[in-house]
C-alpha cells in the first residue's frame, strides 16, 4: 500500500476492518475466566495491548502510513478500559460497571472519550517548530500557540498559581450538586440528623472552597494577562518603530495610491496616509496584542476548567446512572454541530463588521483631520452622507449577525429543552424501577444542565482560541519582520568631512514600484558648500533627501559619505551628523526644550539657547509663559507654523551636523527670520548644506544649483552660469516671474 495514494475507499475499509477486529477482541475479553483481582487486571492489560496491536496493524496494512492523531486515538481507546479499571481498583477495590459486563455501550463510551482526548490533544498541544515548518494552517496555529506560551515565561509563577486555584475551584464546584442530591435524599427518607448536618457541612465547605479558589484564580490570571499584554505591546511597538518607512507605506498601499491619484497635493496625501497607517498599526497594538495576551490565560483557563469539570461531571453522572449519562452524551454531537455552524457564520460576520467599523472610523478620522478643508469647500453634508453610508453598512452587518445569533440561541434552547424532557421521562422510569433515587435524579439534572453549558463552552472556546492565535500570528508577523534597511553599520570616524556622492541611483518607492522616480542619478555635495535643488514639482527633489536620510534604500547605485556607503555608518552617529529640517517639522507633545533636544541626552541650556538663537527662535521662546519649559501641545499645536518651523531648525542645529538639509523651509518663514537663519548657517563654514527651494531668490548665492527634472540632473552650475545657459533654470525663473510671484 505504501507509496499509493490513500483514497476514501481505503479509509472506509481501514475503519470497518479496525472496528470489526477491535470489537472481536473487546468481546473476547469477556470470555476469559479469571478468579483473582490480579488476574482480572492482567487480562484487561493483555487485551489492551492486543487490541492496540491489531488495530494499528490493520490500519497500517490498508493505509500504509498512520497519522499521529490516529495513533493517539487508538492508544487511548485500547488502554482506557485497563487504565480505568486499574484506577478503580486502586481507589475503591471494586470493579466498575463496564468491567462486569462486556457491553457495546461501554465500547462506544470509551471510543467517544478517546476521540475527545485525541482531538483535545490535536488542537491544544503544539508540535515542535521543525515539524510545523511548511505544514498547513493548523500546524502553524500550534507553533503560534507555543510561541505565545513562551511569551508567558516570566509570569510562570502566576500561571502556576492560576492552575492550582483553577483545579481546586473545579473540584470543589463539582461536588456541590452531589451533596444537594444527598440532602434531598436524607430529607425524603428516614431523616438522620448527623448525616444531614454532615452533608450540609460538606456542601458549605465545597461552596466556600470553590468561591475562594475561583476568586484567586481570576485575580492571579488577570495579573498574568495584564503583564504579558504590556510586554507584547512594548515588543511590538519597538519592532514597529525599527521598520523602514517603506514598510509603513506598504501597509495601506491600496489606499495610499488611491489617495495619491485623487489628490495631487503631497502634504495632504502624507497626512491621509498617516491616518490609515496609524489605524492599522494601532489596531495591532491594541486589539491584536490584547487578544494574544488573553490566548493562554483566558482561553486555556476556560478550556482546562471546562475540560476538567466535564470529565469529573461525566464520571459522577456515571456513578448516578450510566444509562442516563449515555443519553445525555448523545446531545453532544448535535450541540457541537450547531455551535460549529454558528461559529463559522458569526465569526465571518463579526470580522466583516469590524472591517466596516474601521472603514467608518477612517471616514470620521479623515474629516476631523481635514476639517479646515471640509469647511472651506463646504462639504459638511457630503461628508456626513459618506459617514452615514458607511455606518449603514455596519448596521446591516450587525442586523445580519444578530439574526444568526437569535437563530442559534433558539436552536440551542430547543435541543436543551428536548434533552431535559427525555431525562425527566427516563429518570421517572428508573426511579420507578428502583435504579435511582429522587436525590440522584436532582443531582443528575443539575450536572446535566452544567454539562450542556460546558460542552458548548469547549466547542466555542476552540473557535475563540483560533481567533486569538490568528491575532497572535499578526503580532508575530511584525515582531519577526527584519527591517529591510539595515542599521548594523559600525563606522564612527573621529573626523567627518561631509562629502556626499550620489552614484548612479535608480529608485522607485516601495508602495509604487512601477514608477521610477530617480533614474541614473549622480550628484556630488562638497563640504563647506551650499547645493540647491530646484525644479518643477514632483520631479524627485524630496526623494533625493529621503534617500540621503536613509529612509529608503535605492534599488540600484549608492550614496557615499566621505567615500563610504551610508549603510556602513553607525545608525546613531549617522543621524547625529546628518540633520534635516522639513517643510513642516513634526513636533511632539512635551516642552520646547524636549523638542529641541529630541533624541539627544545631556544638552546644556546654553547649547539649547545657542541653537534657538541661530534658528531665530530664542526671542519668541523667551516670551512664552514658561520659556523653554512651555508645553507645545500635541504635534506642537499650540505654536504657529513659523514657530514650529524655527524650533525644527533649532532641533537640527543643536546637533552641529556635518550635513544639513533644508527641505523648503522658507515657505513658512518671514523674510527677517529667513535672513537671520541664513546668516547663522553661513557661520558654519565646514557644513555641507543641501537646500530644496521653490523661492529661487533664496538660493542665488548657492555654490551649486542643480535642476532636477524627470528624476535626473538636467543642469548644474552657479546662478550666473545657469542664467547664461538660458536653459531650464532660466525658463523656470521666467515662468515664476511671468506668474508675478513676489516670492521669486
Ligand atoms: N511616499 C511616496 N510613495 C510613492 N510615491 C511617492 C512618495 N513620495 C513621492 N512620491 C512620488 O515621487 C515623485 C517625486 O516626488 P518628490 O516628493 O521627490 O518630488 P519633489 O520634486 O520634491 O516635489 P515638490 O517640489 O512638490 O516637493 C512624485 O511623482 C511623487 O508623486
Amino acid at each position: 500500500m505504501a507509496g499509493n495514494p490513500v483514497t476514501t475507499f481505503h479509509k472506509a475499509l481501514a475503519l470497518v476492518l479496525s472496528v470489526i477486529v477491535d470489537l472481536f477482541f473487546f468481546y473476547a475479553t469477556g470470555f476469559v475466566v479469571v478468579h483473582s483481582a490480579f488476574g482480572h487486571l492482567a487480562r484487561l492489560w493483555v487485551f489492551a495491548a492486543l487490541r492496540w496491536s491489531v488495530i494499528i496493524v490493520t490500519a497500517l496494512l490498508v493505509l500504509g502510513d498512520l497519522k499521529p492523531l490516529l495513533i493517539r486515538f487508538t492508544t487511548a481507546h485500547s488502554l482506557l478500559p485497563a487504565v480505568l479499571e486499574s484506577g478503580n481498583w486502586a481507589l475503591s477495590l471494586e470493579e466498575s460497571q463496564c468491567s462486569r459486563v462486556v457491553d457495546v455501550r461501554c465500547w462506544l463510551m470509551f471510543a467517544g472519550a478517546s476521540l475527545g482526548a485525541a482531538l483535545f490533544w490535536e488542537f491544544t498541544i503544539p508540535d515542535s517548530d521543525e515539524e510545523a515548518e511548511g505544514k498547513e494552517q493548523k500546524q502553524k496555529s500550534r507553533v503560534l500557540f507555543k510561541r505565545v506560551l513562551y511569551l508567558h515565561y516570566p509570569d510562570y509563577l502566576l500561571l502556576l498559581g492560576g492552575l492550582v486555584f483553577l483545579t481546586l475551584a473545579v473540584i470543589c464546584e463539582m461536588f456541590i450538586p452531589f451533596y444537594t442530591g444527598r440532602v434531598i435524599d436524607i430529607l425524603g427518607s428516614n431523616y438522620q440528623q448527623n448525616e444531614f448536618l454532615a452533608a450540609l457541612l460538606f456542601m458549605g465547605l465545597y461552596s466556600l472552597g470553590s468561591s475562594v479558589s475561583a476568586g484567586c484564580r481570576g485575580g492571579v490570571l488577570l495579573c498574568a494577562i495584564s503583564s504579558v499584554t504590556c510586554r507584547i505591546k512594548v515588543m511590538l511597538f519597538k519592532a514597529l518603530t525599527e521598520q523602514e518607512i517603506g514598510f509603513f507605506e506598504i501597509i495601506k498601499t491600496g489606499k495610499v495610491v488611491k489617495q495619491h491619484k485623487e489628490r495631487k497635493q503631497k502634504d495632504k496625501m502624507r497626512k491621509d496616509f498617516l491616518i490609515f497607517c496609524a489605524g492599522e498599526i494601532t489596531s495591532r497594538l491594541s486589539r491584536d496584542t490584547t487578544l494574544t495576551g488573553e490566548t493562554v490565560c483566558l482561553n486555556v483557563n476556560v478550556l482546562l476548567r471546562t475540560f476538567i469539570k466535564t470529565v469529573g461531571m461525566i464520571s459522577l453522572m456515571m456513578s448516578l446512572s450510566w444509562k442516563l449519562t449515555f443519553l445525555v452524551l448523545m446531545e453532544t454531537p448535535i450541540t457541537g454541530l450547531i455551535q460549529n455552524i454558528y461559529d463559522k457564520h458569526y465569526q465571518r460576520l463579526s470580522q466583516a463588521m469590524q472591517d466596516s467599523i474601521a472603514h467608518a472610523n477612517d471616514a470620521a478620522n479623515e474629516v476631523v483631520f481635514g476639517i479646515r478643508v471640509v469647511r472651506s469647500f463646504n462639504t459638511e453634508k457630503h461628508e456626513a452622507d459618506r459617514y452615514d453610508k458607511r455606518l449603514m453598512e455596519t448596521h446591516s452587518l450587525k442586523t445580519h449577525r444578530d439574526t444568526v445569533r437569535a437563530i442559534y440561541l433558539l436552536a440551542r434552547r430547543c435541543t436543551g429543552l428536548g434533552m431535559q424532557v427525555l431525562i425527566l421521562y427516563y429518570g421517572r422510569l428508573f426511579i420507578q424501577m428502583g435504579q435511582m433515587t429522587i436525590g440522584n435524579l436532582v443531582s443528575f439534572i443539575i450536572y446535566q444542565s452544567d454539562l450542556g453549558d460546558n460542552i458548548r463552552t469547549i466547542t466555542y472556546i476552540f473557535g475563540d482560541m483560533l481567533n486569538s492565535v490568528m491575532a497572535a500570528g499578526k503580532v508575530f508577523e511584525y515582531l519577526d519582520r527584519k527591517p529591510q534597511i539595515s542599521t548594523d553599520g559600525n563606522l564612527k570616524p573621529d573626523q567627518l568631512k561631509g562629502h556626499i556622492s550620489y552614484q548612479g541611483l535608480n529608485f522607485a518607492y516601495p508602495s509604487n514600484p512601477d514608477k521610477t522616480v530617480l533614474q541614473d542619478f549622480s550628484l556630488e555635495l562638497k563640504p563647506g558648500q551650499m547645493t540647491a535643488l530646484v525644479g518643477p514639482s514632483g520631479e524627485g527633489k524630496s526623494t533625493c533627501v529621503s534617500l540621503l536620510e536613509r529612509l529608503y534604500e535605492p534599488q540600484h547605485g549608492e550614496i557615499l559619505l566621505d567615500g563610504e556607503p551610508l549603510k556602513s555608518y553607525d545608525h546613531h552617529f549617522f543621524h547625529k551628523k546628518i540633520a534635516v529640517v522639513s517643510q513642516e517639522p513634526v513636533l511632539f507633545s512635551g516642552s520646547v526644550r524636549d523638542n529641541i533636544t529630541y533624541g539627544l541626552t545631556g544638552c546644556s541650556l546654553d547649547e539649547i539657547q545657542e541653537a534657538a538663537r541661530k534658528a531665530n527662535a530664542h526671542e519668541f521662546i523667551q516670551q512664552l509663559k514658561k520659556g523653554y519649559d512651555t508645553e507645545v501641545g500635541e504635534s506642537g499645536g499650540q505654536l504657529s507654523k513659523s514657530e514650529r518651523q524655527r524650533i525644527g531648525i533649532a532641533r537640527a542645529l543643536i546637533r552641529q551636523p556635518k550635513v544639513l538639509i533644508l527641505d523648503e523651509i522658507t515657505s513658512s518663514l518671514d523674510s527677517e527670520s529667513e535672513n537671520k537663519i541664513q546668516q547663522a548657517l553661513a557661520s558654519c563654514p565646514d557644513q555641507t548644506l543641501l537646500v530644496i527651494a521653490h523661492r529661487l531668490k533664496t538660493i542665488e548665492t548657492a555654490d551649486q544649483i542643480v535642476v532636477i527634472s524627470g528624476g535626473k540632473v538636467k543642469e548644474r552650475g552657479t546662478h550666473q552660469q545657469l542664467m547664461e545657459l538660458k536653459g531650464s533654470y532660466h525658463k523656470l525663473r521666467e515662468e515664476l516671474f511671468s506668474e508675478g510671484r513676489s516670492t521669486l
